[in-house]
């Protein structure tokens, strides 16, 4: 019987004998789970239709943290691999890798310091042979090398996995085997890949190697159990921990897929710049498009879960995994595509005439010009089939209910959605003025609203994602002026759609952009002190809601809110 195969049956066996020791039957939520988060105001609970979930135990007032995590595994993502320390994430000396610590026999890990080195030195020893594999391992097999390297390390975990529970160890190995990874939705061209990469890694852990080689010398005619009797008792395999190692690699692999975060920059870049799994947020903080909770990630690998406005004791405290300014299709296919679940939040399941996702996609009404004509939103058919609602001949507004046929409404979004990939496609040659130009075309095409032509809402996705673009085409040519004309529109879009939450951090995003935009124009002012003073009390205000709204969403302590403090002071 091929070794391979005979592995994965062993796989099986062992598997079952291990469910015993596993913390919870799925679905269910262990004591375990519940002493974790014990520290923090929440109530964990289980229902048939939100699954497992966290609600507020009691009124929690913005800015409350609601769970800190340790990832059971975390990298740093590979355009940033010798930019940021792998244990702690600080920067490496503004990217100077020759003042980092790194590991002789592998060069794939940077470290900022020879402390960082040394907690690491226990689990990079554990991968250290196989790290620099998986580069070939990858592109051999089609998959995404950051993928293999989150789930070798998870695999290195679970062997470091301390068993008693403490919070200030890393979330164990065996809770990614409890998240949701929607495994039937995931195409069998992945797994056949995945599969296929895990064996890889496996011959490339150190013992199993020689023991490989050994198999191939001897042109593949033993099985591993006849191979094990010939062997020397310390050469022998463990046939059913190496089956068992690549049946959880092959689940972590899922799980990462469904569950793993993004880790942001600490300080002020917006870049996932590492990914982590943090099993007990992603147990118990369901998705919706009108969160109450941020998610923030920390130094050294920890996750934490803060809310953003008022919640009400009983609340589900829920975070958003996607990008809210967006219409509901749109949300609800990227979720799918990457997450694998159809959203079923409030903000989705509420009808659209009574949404404000209807101005999102919205065209204006041409009778009342106060609302929009409402377009059905896509439903599921199946697990995974997506139908536009195609049927209606007319789409009819939300207020007045007069009828514009949909072929003019869709033409109207689908000009616009042209004419805003024609823009993208000249800031992708570098054209920056030829961006610039069919943006403004297209954004102040839509002033036309009461002379007859159908015209987009303001807080159409198409013109928000027109603006930030624009903006920045603006900033490129030092037109400081213009970008903060551009950036006070996005920022009352943002606000005023309720597309967002509040406190929201893209709003605090485009707020620290603002105060360094107008820092910008007061140093321009050429020695007119009333003309200068006029610029800083624009930059100080903005910069003070920012530092208001980023102690809430990420704390007082964290890089984003002390870089927004320090631009504040420079202006005081
Ligand atoms: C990260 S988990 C959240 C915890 C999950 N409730 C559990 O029991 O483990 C994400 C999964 O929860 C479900 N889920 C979370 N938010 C959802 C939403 N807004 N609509 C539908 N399903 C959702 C989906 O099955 C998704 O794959």
């Amino acid at each position: 019987m091929d070794p391979i195969e005979n592995q994965h049956t062993q796989a099986h066996t062992v598997k079952k004998n291990k469910k015993k020791k596993k913390p919870t039957a799925s679905g269910e939520i262990s004591q375990q789970c519940r002493d974790l988060l014990s520290a923090f105001p929440v109530e964990l609970q289980n229902t048939r239709a939100k699954g497992r979930h966290a609600i507020a135990s009691e009124s929690l007032e913005p800015g409350t943290t609601v769970c800190r995590e340790q990832a059971t595994s975390y990298i740093v993502r590979s355009p940033y691999i010798d930019k940021q320390c792998h244990v702690c994430l600080n920067s490496l000396d503004h990217g100077d890798i020759s003042h980092s610590f790194t590991c002789d026999a592998c060069n794939r890990v940077y470290y900022c310091s020879e402390e960082c080195r040394d907690h690491d030195r226990a689990m990079h020893d554990s991968m250290c042979s196989v790290i620099n594999r998986l580069d070939g391992i990858a592109s051999e097999c089609s998959v995404d090398v950051d993928l293999l390297r989150l789930m070798l390390g998870l695999l290195a975990r679970r062997a470091q996995d301390p068993q008693d529970g403490q919070t200030s160890t890393p979330t164990p190995f065996e809770y990614v085997l409890e998240l949701v990874h929607n495994r039937e939705k995931i195409s069998s061209d992945f797994i056949q890949v995945i599969t296929q990469a895990c064996e890889y890694i496996l011959w490339f852990t150190p013992d199993y190697i020689i023991r490989i080689q050994y198999l191939l010398w001897e042109k593949n005619s033993f099985t591993a159990t006849m191979l094990n009797d010939i062997l020397p008792e310390d050469m022998k395999m463990d046939v059913n921990e190496l089956a068992l190692q690549e049946s959880l690699l092959i689940s972590s692999s899922q799980s990462i897929n469904s569950n793993a975060h993004g880790l942001g920059d600490v300080q002020s870049r917006n870049t996932d710049s590492a990914l982590g799994l943090f099993p007990l947020g992603a147990m118990f903080f369901n998705h919706s498009c009108e969160p109450n909770c941020n998610f923030v990630g920390l130094r050294d690998g920890k996750l934490e879960f803060r809310t953003l406005k008022k919640v009400i004791k009983g609340d589900e405290l829920c975070v958003s995994y996607i990008d809210l300014f967006a219409p509901r299709n749109e949300r609800r296919g990227n979720l799918l595509y990457t997450k694998q679940f159809w959203c079923k939040c409030r903000r989705c399941s509420t009808p659209m005439e009574k949404s404000v996702d209807r101005f999102l996609n919205g065209v204006i009404c041409r009778q009342c010009h106060k609302d929009v004509y409402v377009i059905p939103p896509a439903h599921i058919d199946g697990k995974t089939s997506v139908k536009d609602d195609e049927s209606a001949a007319t789409y009819s507004c939300a207020q007045c209910h007069h009828a514009a046929p949909h072929s003019l409404v869709a033409g109207t979004i689908e000009r616009a959605d042209n004419q805003y990939n024609q823009a993208i496609g000249m800031i992708r040659q570098r054209k920056y003025g030829r961006a610039k130009d069919i943006f403004n075309t297209l954004i102040k095409a839509q002033d036309n609203s009461k002379t007859g032509n159908f015209t987009l809402h303001n807080f159409n996705a198409i013109l928000m994602n027109s603006c930030v673009p624009l903006m920045n085409c603006y900033v490129f040519e030092d037109n400081h002026m213009a970008a903060i004309h551009v950036n006070r529109q996005i920022l009352s879009k943002l606000r005023d759609s309720g597309a967002v939450p509040e406190n929201s951090p893209e709003i605090g995003d485009f707020l620290i952009n603002l105060g360094e935009l107008c820092l910008n124009v007061a140093k321009e002012s050429h020695g007119k002190a009333l003309v200068e003073e006029r610029w800083k009390q624009e930059a100080e205000t903005a910069l003070k809601e920012c530092v208001k709204l980023r102690e809430i969403a990420f704390g007082p302590a964290h890089g984003k809110t002390i870089a927004a403090q320090e631009l504040l002071q420079s202006c005081q």
